[in-house]
């Protein structure tokens, strides 16, 4: 469902806009009441009361919707085979997660074929999508060889830019008992074949993954390469991941549910976001993070849906927002910035995540009058119009738009 480019789009009748630009409306979110935007080249070009809107190629009556900028979908794990739907009903019969489980999916990715890996990551992007993605990051991480990293990172790159080179997840079943010699191959061979096409460097630095050192040494390797670091830390228990990455400037911490008072004060004098993964504590009955001692100590916070089928099987960032309301005490303001504006400054990104003029015209709009909608009705599919780039991507609405 996509539009000339060159066509000029006109939002109106908007319920409640968020820009998450303040110079544009009210408080961090830069909210306005009656509004109206303009998307001209696929960037937003104007953006005021609904009454004033020039007009435009076409027009969208919003019908006192909310509409907000895309959620940028800075943590997900699309390429992979199979499922571990059993794994999920042992934990939720009492079984712990441990990082093992990942070897399942590894050898269930080795075996399948490229098309397979294609059509699932693809079908997963699309829900992504019509959940008010519309930018999304995606790992590899389910090859744990040169020659399936490769091929993961390559079916990566035809649905995203933001690829990201998860190279040390797990040590694979072939270096039971050897984790250095993995790191090693990983740092000698792996890196230098997939570097050209990843934009990301990324380690599991976990107790049953990789420590401290081992995880340097990867993402060393990768910045030598030329790629960017970010991390998984502090998921199952506290220890040395926030630290690596702030000393390693990283862009994004993920996880953070264990942390101590030296971790929070590092995040804060560091402009290393803290990524928060809470279907990832859902689905495995974890503890939450402490988002408020973050967020009270000043920490960049941003918010991320993680999908993958070990630990958090949703693509769905409105159910996290649910989740970060309810069970890790933001305000909705907070974790609807978090989805947004939060996941671009995790990716580096200042065109996505905001609708200030000049911004990628990438917007999605509610059945509902405001995104305390989001948490307020958790588990219904509120997103019902999505523009990516300015065009129309996804409406579950039968008027689609009229032409001027
Ligand atoms: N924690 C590490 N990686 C994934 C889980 C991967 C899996 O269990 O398959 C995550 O982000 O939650
Ligand atoms: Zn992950």
């Amino acid at each position: 469902m996509t539009s000339d480019r060159s066509q000029t789009t006109a939002l109106t009748n908007i319920g409640t806009l968020i820009t998450n630009d303040p110079t544009l409306g009210d408080g961090r979110l830069g909210i306005r009441h009656d509004a109206g935007v303009v998307f001209a080249d696929g960037v937003v070009s104007w953006v005021g009361g609904s009454a004033d809107t020039p007009s435009a190629d076409v027009g969208h009556d919003l019908g006192g919707r909310a509409v907000l900028p895309g959620f940028v979908e800075s943590h997900s794990h699309l390429v992979f085979a199979g499922d571990r739907a059993e794994e999920f009903a042992s934990r939720m019969a009492g079984e712990r997660y441990g990082a093992g489980g990942i070897r399942t999916t590894i050898e269930a990715t080795r075996r399948a074929t490229d098309e397979q890996l294609r059509a699932n990551m693809m079908r997963l992007a699309d829900e992504s999508l019509r959940s008010g993605s519309t930018t999304l990051e995606i790992k590899t991480g389910y090859g744990q060889s040169t020659e399936h990293e490769l091929r993961c990172a390559t079916i990566a790159g035809a649905a995203t830019s933001e690829v990201t080179l998860l190279a040390a997840h797990v040590p694979p079943p072939e270096y039971a008992g050897r984790v250095d010699d993995y790191v090693r191959m990983v740092v000698d061979e792996m890196i230098g074949v997939c570097a050209p096409h990843a934009k990301w460097i990324d380690v599991f630095c976990e107790r049953g993954a990789f420590d401290r050192d081992q995880a340097h040494a990867v993402l060393s390797a990768g910045i030598a390469a030329g790629l960017k670091p970010r991390v998984h830390g502090n998921q199952l228990q506290a220890g040395p991941g926030v630290q690596l990455a702030v000393e390693l400037g990283a862009a994004s911490v993920d996880h953070v549910t264990h942390v101590t008072r030296a971790d929070i004060d590092a995040l804060a004098g560091s402009s290393t976001v803290a990524t928060l993964l809470p279907g990832a504590d859902f689905s495995t009955r974890s503890t939450y993070p402490d988002a408020r001692a973050l967020l009270d100590a000043g920490v960049t916070v941003a918010l991320g849906a993680d999908c993958n089928p070990g630990t958090s099987y949703t693509t769905s960032l409105p159910f996290c927002i649910a989740i970060a309301v309810r069970d890790l005490h933001m305000t909705p303001d907070e974790a609807v910035w978090a989805a947004t504006a939060g996941g671009a400054l995790a990716l580096q990104r200042s065109d996505v995540g905001t609708l200030a003029i000049g911004s990628r015209a990438d917007a999605i709009a509610l059945a509902a009058p405001s995104h305390l909608h989001l948490a307020y009705r958790p588990g219904v599919a509120l997103v019902d119009h999505v523009w990516r780039s300015g065009d129309l991507e996804y409406t579950s609405v039968k008027d689609q738009g009229s032409q001027r």
